[in-house]
């Protein structure tokens, strides 16, 4: 019977301790990152440090040229650091083999893009999909979840059009259904509205918030709009190589830069 408690206890302790201990799904430790052109050496990142929890919704502001893209970069595994380290979901991706790197994107990060990417000779449908076809789910299942994702951001009745056929905002959203068809653990969006008019990108933003609720997905929004970073649970300024929080009450909630 003790042991029946104690089991029990233990068990629920342990549940505690999950529920209580947000999972990281990105942590930037020591992020450097220098560009060498000839003599030149440009000091973008320097000991950059981040913590962004499961689910959680962070935007990053900073002047043009602070290294806001650069950061989005290294964090996406798309370029490495010049020192430190980037886990996602635990696993440090920088130490990955390139291709290995390659697959790990595939399946764990999704990328919004200020001028959405698509491919304009294929159905949004078929832009969708196309991250399942990557990873080898045939394409039966890969259509039936772009439909559903489609359906998910507003566009179920455009998914025979292709990108010219789409206003700016529905290009947009097709690319969100594209990043999120995997349901990865992190999205990256560099300026996800910069080409969209006010009304468009507040719609915008309200889907990645809806998305981030109902898949869990933690966000890394770059955007110069504060009024729309304002909305995310946690707002950073990228200065001087590193981030820091960008109103004083963020700095009472912990988890800074
Ligand atoms: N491949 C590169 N080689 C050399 N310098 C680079 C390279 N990429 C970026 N830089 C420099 O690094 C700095 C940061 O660039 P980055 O594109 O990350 O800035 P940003 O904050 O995204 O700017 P913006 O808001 O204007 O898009 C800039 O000074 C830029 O000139």
């Amino acid at each position: 019977m003790n042991n029946i408690v104690e089991k029990t206890m233990s068990n629920s302790a342990q549940q505690h301790e999950t529920v209580t201990t947000p999972s990281i799904a990105l942590e930037c430790r020591q992020l450097c990152k220098s560009y060498q052109q000839g003599p030149v050496k440009t000091k973008v990142l320097s000991d950059l440090n981040l913590r962004v929890k499961t689910g959680e919704l962070v935007a990053i502001v900073g002047s043009s040229g602070c290294g806001k893209s650069t950061f989005l970069h290294l964090a996406g595994a798309l370029d490495s650091p010049t020192s430190g380290e980037v886990y996602i979901n635990g696993c440090n991706i920088h130490q990955l083999t390139e291709k290995q790197r390659a697959k790990f994107r595939n399946q764990h990060i999704g990328f919004i893009y200020q001028f959405h990417h698509l491919m304009m000779e294929f159905t949004a449908m078929e832009n969708v999909a196309m991250p399942l076809l990557i990873r080898g789910e045939k394409p039966k299942a890969a259509q039936a979840k772009a439909q559903a994702m489609l359906a998910q951001v507003g566009l179920a009745q455009r998914s025979h059009h292709r990108p010219g056929e789409l206003s700016g905002g529905e290009r947009q959203r097709v690319a969100i259904a594209r990043a999120l068809v995997t349901k990865p653990a992190l999205v990256l969006a560099d300026e996800p509205t910069g080409n969209l008019d006010v009304e468009n990108a507040a719609q915008i933003y309200q889907l990645l918030q809806e998305l981030n609720r109902s898949v869990n997905t933690s966000f890394v929004i770059v955007t110069h709009d504060l009024s729309l970073a304002a909305k995310m649970d946690r707002q950073l300024r990228l200065a001087s190589g590193h981030l820091e929080p960008l109103l004083d009450h963020n700095a009472s909630k912990g988890e800074d830069g």
